[in-house]
């Protein structure tokens, strides 16, 4: 069966653990060390419901609320992954203003997102709740997840939401897309 290629832009404050994560996911790899990051695209399948999906993953530099959001994070990219760290709560509303730049990009009132509560292992030092991202993620019709890319813990998991959420997107059930009937 053909590959459906899937481009996913990773996207979240600096040092949230965007690089950490997606580097447990490809590559199964963990390193404590911190080198900021520019730029990167990896490449994984993904199999869901007996297809494979090709994803490719662009790993950007660390957002604050004056970085522009530009074509590369919005031409042909099916989804986003927004990433906080559960113990800062700025990177937690950061992710509200990267998804309002994405909007405002793509003119569009909705994207396909999985919001990401990453470091979920530093239990003593956690500023956000999973009760209100959570409740994020619902006001934005998504999910939220909360990982750990130092432990592994839930991070395919991540990706198999975001696959599910294009997936969603692009094929909506009938009665989202307005279904009518012919007598
Ligand atoms: N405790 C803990 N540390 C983590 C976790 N994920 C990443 N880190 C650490 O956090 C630091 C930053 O991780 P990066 O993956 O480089 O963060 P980033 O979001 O890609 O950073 P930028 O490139 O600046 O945007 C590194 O020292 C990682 O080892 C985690 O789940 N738990």
């Amino acid at each position: 069966m053909s590959q459906k290629v899937r481009k996913i832009v990773v996207l979240g404050s600096r040092s949230v653990g965007k690089s950490t994560l997606i580097n447990q996911f490809v590559n199964e790899f963990y390193a404590d060390a911190y080198y900021p990051t520019i730029e990167n695209t990896y490449r994984k399948n993904i199999r869901y419901k007996g297809q494979d999906f090709e994803c490719e993953i662009l790993d950007t530099a660390g957002q604050d609320e004056f970085t522009p959001v530009n074509a590369k994070y919005a031409v042909g990219v099916q989804g986003y992954i927004l990433v906080y760290s559960i113990a800062s709560r700025s990177s937690f509303e950061m992710t509200k203003i990267v998804r309002d730049k994405i909007l405002s990009f793509t003119g569009s009132g909705y994207v396909p997102v999985v919001l990401v509560g990453n470091k979920s292992d530093l239990h003593s030092q956690r500023e956000v709740t999973a009760e209100e991202a959570a409740d994020l993620a619902r006001s934005w019709n998504c999910e939220a997840v909360e990982s750990s890319a130092k432990n592994n813990d839930n991070i395919a998991k991540i990706f198999d939401k975001m696959i599910i959420a294009i997936e969603h997107s692009l094929n909506p059930p009938a009665e989202a897309r307005g279904s009518c009937v012919i007598f």
